[in-house]
């Protein structure tokens, strides 16, 4: 797979020399959770009738970054991270457009030409509440008219779970409720976190986020054995294993573990 940061060097560089045909999947695909993965196969199926390369293109930072101020957004996984799982997906081209101010504030047909078209888009795929444009006022019904009819659109339907649509916001209220069992369920994999050692506690590297406070069962990736963690506040975990440890963990959140109630 091959991941271009599409700022606006890289976009006049394109259009100077037409892009290759693509189907392309549109989203920000934080986590890439199952709802995510229905897209990406849905385009993939796209990608492979029409025998073309499946594109992606996501966004970064987080558009609420830049359109609410929000700095301490809880990411669900690094850019590295999300590279990773795309390319295991199918994905052939990976496209990182920088989301700021003037980006987002491109009318839904100007993104459309000058993205899109310029990206040599033939058909688009993204969920049913995908928006794009100016106030997001752009929306899957209006894709094809917004391009002059030269893409054709695929949206997909809402996949949700226990009457909800499974989205990234849901998984980081999940983590909020220390419910990581629920949060793996519509990952679709364990909860992942990459954490490093400082001292006697480990702390969470950038763009992961850890669940609330209190003890869970987990276990590291290439171990299958269970360990006991403790989350002691936004940033920092305790191992409560004992033995000495490596620099770096990749830990999987499998399961909170309740305080018992005491019986006096
Ligand atoms: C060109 C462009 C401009 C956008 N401008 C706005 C905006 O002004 N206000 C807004 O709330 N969202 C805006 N969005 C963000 C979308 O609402 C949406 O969050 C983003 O495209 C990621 O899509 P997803 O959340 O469906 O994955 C814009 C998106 C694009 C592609
Ligand atoms: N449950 C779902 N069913 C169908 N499509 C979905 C679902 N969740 C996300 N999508 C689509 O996947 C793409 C990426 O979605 P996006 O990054 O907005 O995820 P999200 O999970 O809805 O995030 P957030 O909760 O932050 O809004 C978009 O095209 C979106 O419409």
């Amino acid at each position: 797979m091959k991941t271009i940061v599409l700022n606006e060097e890289e976009r006049q560089g394109v259009l100077a020399k037409n892009a290759e045909p693509c189907v392309m999947a549109l989203g920000f695909f934080d986590g890439l959770h199952i709802g995510h993965q229905e897209v990406i196969r849905q385009a993939k199926v796209e990608a492979n009738k029409r025998n073309l390369p499946l594109a992606i293109m996501s966004f970064f930072p987080h558009p609420k970054t830049v359109l609410m101020k929000q700095s301490d957004f809880p990411y669900l996984m690094p850019l590295e991270e999300k590279k990773k799982s795309m390319s295991s997906l199918g994905v052939d081209l990976f496209y990182v457009v920088p989301f700021n101010q003037a980006f987002a504030s491109l009318t839904p047909e100007a993104f459309v030409k000058q993205y899109l078209l310029t990206l040599g888009v033939k058909h688009a795929v993204a969920g049913f509440d995908f928006h794009y444009g100016n106030k997001g006022v752009g929306h899957m019904d209006r894709l094809a008219a917004d391009s002059g009819n030269l893409i054709t659109t695929t949206s997909v339907s809402k996949l949700s779970r226990n009457g909800l649509k499974i989205s990234s916001s849901y998984i980081r209220s999940c983590l909020q409720q220390g419910e990581v069992d629920l949060a793996s369920a519509l990952l679709g994999r364990p909860y992942q976190v990459e954490l490093q050692r400082k001292g006697s506690t480990y702390w969470v590297k950038p763009y992961y986020t850890l669940p609330a406070l209190g003890e869970y069962e987990v276990n590291c990736q290439g171990d299958k054995g269970m360990h006991t963690v403790k989350v002691l506040s936004k940033e920092e975990v305790e191992w409560q294993s004992g033995k000495t440890l490596p620099k770096e963990l990749s830990i999987h959140w499998l399961k909170k573990i309740e305080a018992k109630e005491q019986i006096s």
